[in-house]
């Protein structure tokens, strides 16, 4: 079940706010610009599917996308517990990092963690298989896949080169909590 942490920024020992709820979640992240909903991920894509077939089968899901807001780009991150570059790709991933274009994720397996610095807070929202996420440009934030890693997300872009980042050098995320699993 999908799951929103909010902290202050500048104490990470206790939540100010938290729920599982699917509506309230909605509210808050609504209220901040970050869009986040539930979609279908429903298509069987069988144990570790190539990103080929993970683009075949949500293929609509990508146009849905692409009508909607114009995207010019996408790819499918995928990763599991015995990837040789899980320890390389977490870590990259946990340093506060910002993006000159919205953020945009649509989880067809596992989950994740995205933490948004913005306005005096910190935003945990724990990403399960079927949702979609979009985190405005320019938010600062990082991203938790755990020590054992299980997810599989279609990331899209309004770049033809793809994910491009730039980190911002603040420890922060070193001191909040981490996805745990
Ligand atoms: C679920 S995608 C995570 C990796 C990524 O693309 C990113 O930008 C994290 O912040
Ligand atoms: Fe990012
Ligand atoms: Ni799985």
């Amino acid at each position: 079940m999908s799951a929103l942490t909010i902290f202050s920024d500048k104490d990470p020992s206790a939540p100010l706010w938290q729920s599982r709820d699917a509506a309230a979640i909605g509210e808050q992240l609504t209220a901040i610009g970050v869009r986040f909903e539930r979609w279908e991920a429903d298509r069987d894509l069988g144990v570790n599917p190539a990103p080929e077939v993970v683009i075949a089968a949500y293929q609509h899901a990508i146009d849905k996308l692409v009508a909607e807001k114009g995207y010019q780009s996408w790819d499918v991150i995928s990763m599991r517990a015995d990837h040789p570059d899980r320890e390389t790709l977490r870590t990259k991933f946990l340093s506060e990092h910002t993006h000159g274009e919205d953020e945009v994720r649509f989880f067809v397996e596992g989950a994740g963690l995205f933490c948004l610095h913005l306005a005096g807070k910190i935003y945990q929202i724990l990403c399960e298989k079927n949702d979609l996420i979009s985190v405005p440009a320019t938010t600062p934030h990082w991203f938790d896949m755990g020590a054992a890693p299980h997810f599989t997300a279609i990331r899209v872009f309004d770049n033809p080169e793809g994910w491009i980042a730039q980190f911002t050098g603040d420890k922060i995320a070193d001191s909040y909590p981490r996805l745990e699993r």
